[in-house]
């Protein structure tokens, strides 16, 4: 399976520039090729959180119809990284996917709101997280700070999850947390993680990129730099089963003892 991460920056407050980017950006780099697109964390709005009212989607639209037809077009399963939704006026920072035929297969509202960027003031969290299926794959999905919270991701692994997918708006002054999380998070759950940060910056924090791919030993696979930046990886997911017969965590875990 060929995964594509968008490495983009995102314009603050304005929505239509990002839509237009992300068509760009997904158009050029990955038409035809058949593959799984991942973007980054509120690339709709970005963190300009008291103007939600105003310019964040309404029931996930503009965005989900957006990604829909791109996916159809460009016959892509895009992994929508994350967009400021608000319901019934209640704001969300949601994850949206889409298959290659344009439908909603899964969304994901962030449970844990960062602090050092205000979320939780204007944001709701969200109360669930569940594996999903893309590609002949079952995909985890946690957004920027849930890295933090291992016992989410192992959840999503020992439901099922072989990818993990996270979306990030990352500050680059803690890039040496995000490399390490990350490549924790793989060698603990076995599982490749295929993580997207923005670039550039919102006036308040300069963001990090890095944006990379870890297989489930822990080896990273390709990492971007601080620029925009789309790569291309090849996952041979085969390798997860491999690693977890070789060292065997998932049945040597005892949840009852600790
Ligand atoms: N957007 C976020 O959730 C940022 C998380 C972050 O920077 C961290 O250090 O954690």
């Amino acid at each position: 399976m060929k995964v594509t991460v968008i490495q983009m920056d995102v314009a603050l407050g304005n929505p239509e520039i990002n839509r237009k980017r992300v068509s760009e950006l997904i158009g050029s780099a990955v038409s035809g090729r058949g593959q799984v697109v991942v973007l980054p964390e509120m690339w709709n709005t970005g963190y300009a959180l008291d103007k939600l009212d105003v310019i964040a989607d309404r029931s996930g639209e503009p965005s989900t119809g957006l990604l829909q037809s791109l996916a159809r077009e460009h016959k892509v399963d895009i992994i929508g990284g994350s967009v400021s939704s608000n319901e019934n006026s209640k704001f969300f920072n949601r994850a949206l996917v889409v298959n290659s035929q344009g439908e909603l297969v899964h969304t994901y509202n962030k449970i844990h709101l960062f602090r050092l960027m205000k979320e939780e003031q204007y944001l709701h969290p969200g109360n669930r997280n569940k594996p999903f299926d893309l590609a002949g794959v079952k995909w985890g999905l946690i957004i920027c700070y849930d890295l933090r919270f291992p016992e989410l991701t192992r959840k999503l692994a020992v439901d099922g999850a072989e990818i993990l997918a996270v979306p990030a708006e990352w500050p680059k002054v803690r890039l040496h947390h995000w490399r390490s999380l990350l490549i924790a998070r793989a060698i603990e759950n076995q599982q490749y993680v295929v993580a997207v940060n923005r670039v550039g910056s919102d006036g308040k924090n300069v963001f990090g990129g890095h944006s990379m791919v870890v297989d489930p030993l822990g080896e990273v696979l390709y990492e971007a730099g601080e620029q925009e930046e789309v790569f291309t990886v090849d996952i041979d997911i085969g390798k997860v089963a491999e690693v977890r017969q070789a060292i065997p965590v998932f049945s040597d875990r005892c949840p009852d003892c600790y």
